[in-house]
């Protein structure tokens, strides 16, 4: 009956655009051994028992972009529920960026049947229902669509290579919608920071010193006491 409730612990979202810099931003935070870092795991959308799931859904999206994002809702809930002794849990991107980013936009350009879109939102409501999906803070890495695209254009991943920058631009409203404009949900301003992610690798320190400030607070509040 009393069953430990597991403690969670801070959990910090990293969200924005493709080319936004998140991986960039997280390896900032590699230096903090308080913090449980979960980067995306492409590695896994790219490789399911020999399968690119991420590579088809690019290249056959009508086709492929559902089981690409069954995939990732499963992929993304393992390391939502990957417990962890830290107390600090850095996570890039969530099920919400699944949901309210990226399964719309491919409802939208039709690369899911409303049938498929149906389907994933009752995993989604589901999960909700049925898990707690611990969220303290979302670091919203905020660029131009143009900025982003430059670098999604630099990085050149194979699979990327084929996006267009509409696409880009269609990414970056849906996170502005969900994020700034609250459409899905409204983060608490407490519970969000907003990072100029325009900034080239010299000029953002700053910017990242300052979202310190609010991923790092678990941790100095008990330092101090
Ligand atoms: C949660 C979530 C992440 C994510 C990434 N992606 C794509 C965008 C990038 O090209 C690549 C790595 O972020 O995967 C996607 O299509 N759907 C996603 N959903």
């Amino acid at each position: 009956l009393f069953s430990s409730q597991p403690k969670h612990p801070f959990t910090v979202f990293v969200e924005g655009n493709i080319g936004s810099g998140k991986t960039t931003f997280l390896k900032h935070f590699e230096k903090f051994n308080d913090i449980c870092l979960l980067t995306e795991p492409v590695e896994r959308w790219r490789n399911l028992n020999g399968v690119n799931l991420f590579d088809l859904m690019y290249k056959n999206p009508e086709r492929f972009a559902m089981p690409f994002q069954n995939y990732v809702t499963l992929t993304m809930l393992k390391l939502h529920i990957q417990e962890t002794s830290k107390p600090i849990k850095l996570m890039e991107r969530s099920m919400f960026s699944a949901r309210y980013c990226f399964v719309e936009k491919m409802l939208s350009n039709g690369t899911l049947h409303e049938g498929m879109y149906h389907v994933l939102q009752e995993w989604y409501n589901f999960i909700h229902d049925h898990h707690h999906v611990q969220c303290d803070l979302i670091v919203y890495l905020r660029t131009s669509p143009e900025v982003a695209y430059e670098r999604i254009k630099k990085r050149a991943r194979d699979e990327e290579s084929c996006v267009p920058f509409e696409y880009i631009k269609d990414l970056h409203e849906l996170h502005e919608n969900w994020l700034i404009h609250g459409q899905f949900f409204r983060p608490a301003q407490k519970l969000m920071i907003v990072l100029d992610a325009n900034l080239d690798l010299e000029n953002i320190n700053s910017e990242y010193r300052r979202s310190e400030l609010s991923v790092l607070k678990p941790i100095m509040i008990e330092n101090t006491n």
